[in-house]
């Protein structure tokens, strides 16, 4: 468990005076989650991977991981706990002349720990990111994908409980993010770590994520359950995950649709409402998707009735029982004249 309170952090400008880069972050990361922190360049997500990582002191404010007050630390305390975070940055950081399992090796050497138990430790962190066969493999002999799970297992050498990925699928191609994504999915439940995932990518998030916290000008301005936030449909980082685009579609009842999380949405929902007050159903865009814990879908849809029209009100009664939230964005005026 992390738990980061109320951290500031300032720069000292170029041309004299400060900057405040981080203003009063407060987050928490549970064992055996991912936290993604987003945000636009320059509102702070470096400066809070670098206090997090200890690379940086904080101002005020404090980073307990296990109870244990990090930002209090100096000198031998600090190097000691630091070894509580384990970190992977966008490029691996690597060492060219090593191989991959040097690589992870290096931490332990430093530990000073005896080869015996060496040897034993990256056999089975080589195998927990599925590259035991790349152990000898220098890192221009690795794809990007695979130096990056090299880096994570390097990250985890020192058994951190924290792991904290800033950009670690930047740059990578679709099939080398999927399988970074998955493998921080399951060292998050193979060994209960708290993984905080820095990133851009809003796939990523939605993918990977337990949690979101957007960070803005230095400050979190939304939070939440990826899932909760899928179902919240005004949520503004709901539509970031999910963005919908829409085709026109003009003299129907539009709806914009949010599956629910707390009830089960059947996924012949659209056969079924459609039998029950005759009429058709025009998919104008939208996103479904299983996560990890829940079926989360935002769409917008046309609603044209074959014959009488059902009342509007009813008809987002029924959506309700069907685990939907629909919101009316258009509604044609002999509609209007139905409800
Ligand atoms: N060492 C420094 N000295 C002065 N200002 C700094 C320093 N490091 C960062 N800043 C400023 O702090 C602000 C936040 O920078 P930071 O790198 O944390 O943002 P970011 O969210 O990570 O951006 P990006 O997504 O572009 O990497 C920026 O305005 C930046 O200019």
């Amino acid at each position: 468990m992390i738990e980061i309170d109320n951290l500031h952090k300032h720069y000292r400008a170029p041309g004299g005076g400060e900057v405040a880069v981080l203003k009063g972050i407060t987050l928490r990361v549970p064992a055996g989650s991912i936290t993604a922190v987003v945000g636009p360049s320059g509102a702070g997500k470096s400066t809070l991977a670098k206090c997090i990582s200890l690379l940086e002191k904080p101002d005020s404010g404090s980073i307990r991981v296990n109870g244990n007050d990090l930002s209090l630390l100096s000198g031998e305390a600090l190097r000691r706990e630091r070894r509580a975070i384990g970190t992977v940055f966008q490029s691996s950081a690597l060492l060219q002349r090593k191989t991959a399992w040097q690589n992870i090796a290096l931490p332990l050497e430093y530990l000073g720990v005896v080869p015996r138990d060496i040897n034993k430790r990256v056999a089975t962190l080589l195998e927990a990111v599925g590259l035991a066969h790349k152990a000898d493999f220098y890192p221009t002999q690795l794809s990007g994908g695979q130096r990056q799970r090299i880096g994570i297992a390097r990250a985890l050498a020192l058994q951190p409980s924290v792991l904290l990925a800033d950009e670690a699928t930047s740059g990578l191609d679709p099939d080398a993010t999927a399988t970074v994504l998955q493998l921080l999915k399951q060292l998050r439940d193979e060994f209960g770590l708290s993984i905080i995932l820095i990133t851009h990518e809003m796939d990523a998030v939605r993918r990977a994520a337990d949690a979101v916290a957007e960070i803005r000008d230095g400050q979190i301005i939304q939070q939440g359950g990826v899932a909760e936030l899928l179902a919240q449909p005004d949520s503004l980082l709901g539509q970031q995950l999910f963005p919908v685009n829409s085709l026109p579609s003009h003299s129907a009842l539009q709806l914009r649709i949010t599956y629910s999380t707390s009830k089960p949405v059947s996924t012949d929902w659209i056969s079924r409402l459609s039998l029950a007050h005759n009429l058709h159903i025009e998919l104008l865009g939208g996103h479904v998707e299983r996560l990890d814990r829940a079926l989360a879908g935002r769409l917008q849809v046309a609603v044209r009735f074959n014959d009488r029209p059902t009342p509007t009100a009813q008809l987002l009664q029924h959506l309700q029982q069907l685990g939907i939230h629909a919101d009316v964005i258009e509604q044609p005026p002999q509609l209007r004249e139905a409800v």
